[in-house]
């Protein structure tokens, strides 16, 4: 079964009162398989933050249904789906989200704390989740003590202490400089490749270059999806670079 159905969904946004409407997701068709690493692409105004937002639970689609294990979350009351999300998806974001108060090691615990987990059992899963991304030498740190790369892995390690079905990245790569940037991304392909299901958004052919999957949304729809299969990295960033000029054209594939 898929660890993620996105059945046909819709979202018009209404604006002024209800008066005019914005179609930012029109007909929304995948699925994910467990263990697959998907990148999201689309130029600004595609629809991708909208449908990370769907995806995150933080937004419901005005049709159609998303289902993660086979549980449509969508019609979840309010409630009930911060309960799904807290269980089922870790999230990273472009700015790291990190609190500024909390040491590195409280920003990793968070969400272990929110959903009231004993605390005897939460320093054996910081340190795991710390060791994993290479940040226990950090744990007592402060996020201004410590560099872009590094607060990413914490955050990075804050979204997947509760083991989630789904890790769902924005951007993550989009505050990092070039060297930090790449040594993220081979740090979440590692993750991957131990069986964590990956969901990224980004504006970054080189990013979306060591997906497994990349999805080009065009006009709320998925305009084209590229497979790695067999191909190499730099196969692969060839071919997303080819596939955004073609969007950049407005999706004509010839020079005519
Ligand atoms: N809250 C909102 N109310 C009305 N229209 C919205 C709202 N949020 C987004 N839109 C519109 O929906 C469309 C899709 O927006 P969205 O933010 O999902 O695109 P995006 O691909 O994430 O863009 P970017 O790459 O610039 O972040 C755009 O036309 C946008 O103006």
């Amino acid at each position: 079964m898929s660890i993620l159905e996105v059945n046909h969904i819709k979202k018009v946004y209404k604006t002024r009162m209800g008066g005019d409407e914005v179609t930012a997701l029109r007909d929304v068709h995948f699925s994910v398989e467990p263990g697959e690493f998907v990148a999201i692409m689309g130029e600004s105004g595609s629809g991708k933050t909208t449908l990370l937002n769907i995806l995150a639970s933080l937004d419901t689609p005005t049709a159609g249904k998303v289902l993660v294990d086979g549980k449509d979350f969508t019609t979840l009351k309010d409630n009930e789906r911060a309960i799904f999300r807290r269980s089922n998806l870790g999230f990273i974001f472009q700015d790291f989200n990190l609190l500024d108060n909390f040491s590195i090691e409280d920003n990793i615990k968070l969400p272990l704390v929110l959903a009231g987990e004993d605390y005897k059992k939460m320093d054996a899963k910081v340190e795991k989740a710390a060791g994993q991304l290479g940040i226990v030498g950090l744990l007592k740190k402060y996020p201004y003590e410590v560099s872009g790369g590094q607060k990413q892995r914490t955050a990075i390690a804050r979204a997947l202490i509760t083991n989630p079905r789904i890790l769902l990245a924005d951007e993550p790569t989009g505050a990092l400089d070039s060297k930090a940037a790449t040594n993220l991304l081979k740090q979440l392909r590692e993750i991957n490749q131990t069986g964590q299901t990956i969901l990224m958004v980004t504006h970054s052919n080189v990013a979306a270059s060591y997906a497994d999957r990349v999805m080009f949304i065009k006009d709320g729809e998925v305009f084209h999806q590229i497979y790695r299969g067999d191909m190499t990295r730099s196969a692969l960033l060839d071919k997303i670079c080819d596939a955004v000029t073609v969007l950049m054209r407005g999706g004509e594939d010839s020079e005519s």
